[in-house]
């Protein structure tokens, strides 16, 4: 795939459309006159304005929208949609559309100015708490080995045909997530992979989107600072399971919650399983794993079966590929145009997801953009059952995010790595020794565990490698491809490829 700078990801030919019919087709209360005022784009950040745009001001954690009306207008704005609050700020000479949730309505009216609504490519949606990079990406390869055009939106990478480009929040703000849909479409996309986070659904990212088969990887402890419990986290995820939003789904029942998220759905559901299979409409059996690749077949109850091998290590990516496979069932596709598609290769490397780094000499380290118990256990089990040597793990765990999570981190850790090199991982505003301190107590809670405290991450990953023989293993949990870390509000370059990299060299193994 080519590599293009990143852009805002919007229609490059957008006819306009008036203001006025806006105002009239929602019943907007406007200030100021809409008559003759024509749009092309709309937006919620004022840095990404185009001529033409409405920019809406959101109400924020940090700040209002409204305060950055002036510089929209200046770049081109034409309208502001804000609320009672941002409109009291403005005193602009363009008309302001004032709604009591802008946030609600911004899928809403972003569908109405890029036509979303009547130009779609289908699409698919990925949920869950792991792998739902990890199964966008296996679905647009084996969409794109089915003869699609593609698009596709995750927290690593966003595509449009063969363009790459990087990506910020997971999935985006509705306006920008509408705009990018608009740009797949006139790229010719006929199919759509779109990673959906929680946080997309609480938030009101995904309005105005409708999903063709919506996929459900797992659910397990993440995120719990901004959802409380398990359980508020769960029904978040089961809204995005509703008739509104898809037409049908696909649910690993493997975890309690992908089981309640099959009964409490309100739309038709397919299941799957690794080890519940008397539960479940298709059974995952895996036969083969190798530190190259793993082998499973995948069984209908109805006795329709296929045989995958796959480029990836582990039994969860066997259950992503899985996910990848039946979304494209349910919407219709039969087992031979399916087995064909898997046959004529699935694209074995992911971004950051398992992503190795070291050459054909000496110790295998890769990078994992995992950052939670279950997704460490998970890639742990998968990389001891494979790896002739121990298993090495360096990871930190991210500041101002779930502190109830690290303890658990350190306990995996400790149980499952053959030794474990501590350090840090994004502090943002947090004191790093402190989270490092949380993450060493769960840790000296298993006997004979052996770990060591280093930081920073460069030094980290160097004391690993150093401790490491030829036929180790090393993961580094936490960066997986992002080229950044975030420190007391800086975005410091940095990148944990490179690091690793770096490190095996100057331990006199050719990366
Ligand atoms: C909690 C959350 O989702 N916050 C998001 C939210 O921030 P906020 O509402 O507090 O906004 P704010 O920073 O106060 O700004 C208010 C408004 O002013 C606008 N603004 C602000 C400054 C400026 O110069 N110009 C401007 O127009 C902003 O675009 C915004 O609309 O709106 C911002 C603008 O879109 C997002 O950047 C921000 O994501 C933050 C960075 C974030 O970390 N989000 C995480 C929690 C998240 O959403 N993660 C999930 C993935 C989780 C996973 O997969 O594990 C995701 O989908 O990425």
């Amino acid at each position: 795939m080519e590599s293009a700078a990143p852009s805002s990801l919007r229609p490059e030919h957008q006819p306009s459309r008036s203001l006025a019919t806006l105002v009239d087709d929602f019943d907007l209360d406007v200030h100021g006159d809409p008559d003759g005022v024509e749009v092309s784009g709309i937006t919620v950040a004022s840095n990404q304005v185009q001529p033409g745009d409405i920019f809406v001001a959101l109400p924020g954690a940090r700040t209002h929208g409204a305060k950055y009306a002036p510089q929209a207008a200046e770049a081109g704005a034409v309208a502001i949609v804000t609320d009672e609050a941002g409109a009291a700020q403005l005193d602009l000479r363009i008309p302001v559309i004032t709604l009591d949730e802008p946030r609600a309505a911004l899928g809403g009216l972003a569908s109405w100015v890029y036509r979303t609504a009547e130009r779609a490519p289908k699409l698919y949606g990925i949920t869950g708490t792991n792998g739902k990079t990890s199964t966008a990406f296996i679905l647009e390869s084996l969409l794109r080995n089915l003869g699609f055009e593609t698009g596709l939106s995750t927290t690593a990478e966003r595509h449009i045909g063969d363009e790459v480009y990087s990506s910020a929040l997971t999935t985006p703000e509705a306006s920008e997530l509408h705009g990018m849909i608009a740009r797949m479409s006139e790229e010719g996309a006929r199919a759509a992979v779109l990673e959906v986070s929680a946080q997309a659904v609480e938030r009101h990212r995904i309005e105005g989107i409708r999903f063709e088969v919506v996929g459900f990887t797992n659910l397990s402890h993440d995120h719990l600072d901004d959802y409380g419990s398990m359980e508020a986290y769960f029904e978040v995820k089961l809204d995005l399971f509703t008739p509104d939003r898809a037409e049908r789904g696909v649910v690993c029942v493997d975890t309690v919650w992908g089981e309640r998220l099959a009964e409490e759905t309100r739309i038709p559901i397919t299941t799957y399983s690794l080890n519940r299979a008397e539960r479940a409409d298709w059974t995952v059996e895996i036969w083969d794993q190798t530190a190259d690749f793993t082998s499973f077949t995948l069984t209908g109850r109805d006795d329709r079966s296929i045989e995958v091998t796959i480029p990836f290590i582990g039994t969860h990516m066997a259950e992503n590929t899985a996910l990848a496979i039946l979304m494209l069932v349910e919407d219709g596709f039969e087992i031979d145009a399916i087995t064909e598609a898997i046959d004529r290769g699935i694209r074995n490397a992911i971004p950051g997801r398992l992503e190795r780094v070291s050459g054909d000499e000496g110790p295998r380290v890769f990078v994992d953009y995992g950052h939670s118990p279950d997704a460490f256990e998970q890639t742990l089990k998968a990389l001891k059952h494979v790896s002739e040597g121990r298993v090495i793990m360096v990871f930190g765990a991210d500041g101002d995010r779930d502190k109830t999570k690290r303890a658990d981190m350190g306990r995996i850790a400790g149980r499952l790595a053959d030794f474990t090199v501590v350090t840090d991982y994004n502090p943002r505003f947090e004191d790093p020794v402190a989270i490092r301190q949380q993450i060493l107590e769960g840790i000296a809670e298993i006997d004979g565990a052996e770990y060591i405290e280093v930081a920073p991450e460069e030094d980290a990953i160097r004391a690993a490698v150093e401790r490491a023989e030829r036929s180790d293993t090393i993961v580094w949990f936490g960066p997986g491809e992002v080229d950044y870390r975030e420190v007391k509000g800086v975005d410091e370059p940095f990148s944990a490829r490179e690091e690793a990299r770096r490190a095996l060299i100057e331990a006199g193994w050719p990366a």
